[in-house]
């Protein structure tokens, strides 16, 4: 393994007919991180990942891995690899034979196959027919494919997805020794708690745009009520690090600040504020706040 620039995302898009999958998204998984990437149902966060993938065509925007797009990788597998989906698979297809193919294909010594296997703890099941391995199973082979050229970078889709209790926990420590070892992980999840324990990093996004990027432990949002929100929008919107969701026409919710950042920018303003609340605590506290805007 070589060193590595990690991921990056900058003002990217895609439209899909009238749906604007992703819109203007820009953030970065560093190296040595687990970088959650968390979104409700259609935000945008497959869509994002193939496009940095180069599975999908962005209408505008770029991504690269280790400071090149997917396409421009000499040897792709060698660099990135990903688990999208746990489906796709031959189902007469022994699992270890899936792997050798792709060996083949990725040019990867055949051998590898059989470590990758140990490293997801399939051993036992490699000559078995992947048609009857559970979905859990099929997580670990789908992990094991991307583990073959041993990458700087893994991308992975829902991972944790049927997978038992002590399968998460199994992947939960895999992944942060990769991460260790200064592997890039983007990880994208539903499972908030899990991802409280996983991610370094957490990236929420909404509708294809972002929402927050920055530590899960001190992940904060301040809750901010004014009459003149638009001001503050303003005042606060060329901040660095800054994102802001307009609740209601009086009411904004800030990530990248904390609450006497807020108020000290107001106040320098002359911008009046009605309230001001620090929302700090779980993943799931500051992710419900984020994504619920238009339930308010
Ligand atoms: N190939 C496609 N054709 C048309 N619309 C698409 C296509 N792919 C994605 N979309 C739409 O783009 C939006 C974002 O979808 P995407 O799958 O990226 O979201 P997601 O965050 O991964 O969702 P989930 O958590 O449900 O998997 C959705 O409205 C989806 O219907």
């Amino acid at each position: 393994m070589t060193e590595t620039e990690g991921i990056t995302v900058r003002g990217l898009s895609k439209s899909f007919a009238a749906v604007r999958a992703v819109d203007n998204l820009t953030f970065d998984a560093a190296p040595g991180t687990v970088t959650g990437f968390l979104g409700p149902n259609g935000a945008g966060k497959s869509t994002t990942l193939r496009m940095i993938l180069g599975l999908v065509r962005p209408d505008c925007g770029t991504t690269t891995i280790d400071g090149q797009s997917y396409h421009e990788l000499p040897i792709p597998a060698a660099v990135a690899g990903a688990a999208l989906d746990a489906e796709g698979f031959h189902p007469g297809r022994a699992g270890r034979t899936h792997l050798r193919i792709y060996c083949h294909t990725s040019r990867v010594p055949i051998q590898r196959a059989d470590d990758v296997l140990d490293m997801v703890g399939l051993t036992n099941a490699a000559h078995r027919r992947i048609g009857g391995y559970s979905l859990g199973m099929r997580q670990r082979l789908a992990l094991a494919v991307a583990l073959l050229g041993d990458p700087q970078v893994l991308i992975l889709d829902e991972p944790a997805n049927g997978l038992d209790p002590e399968g998460i926990v199994w992947m939960r420590t895999l992944l942060r020794q990769l991460a260790d070892e200064g592997r890039t992980i983007l990880v994208s999840s539903h499972v908030l708690t899990e991802m409280q324990h996983l991610a370094d990093n957490v990236v929420i996004i909404n509708h294809g745009q972002l929402l927050y990027q920055g530590p899960t432990q001190q992940a904060s949002v301040i809750d901010v009520r004014t009459p003149q929100a638009d001001a503050l929008r303003l005042t606060l919107a060329h901040r660095d690090g800054v994102t802001i969701e307009t609740l209601t026409p009086d009411r904004l919710l800030v990530t990248g600040l904390d609450a006497a950042a807020v108020g000290r920018t107001a106040f320098e303003a002359g911008i009046e504020l009605a309230w001001l609340a620090e929302r700090t605590g779980s993943l799931e506290n500051l992710f419900f706040a984020l994504t619920s805007a238009e339930r308010s």
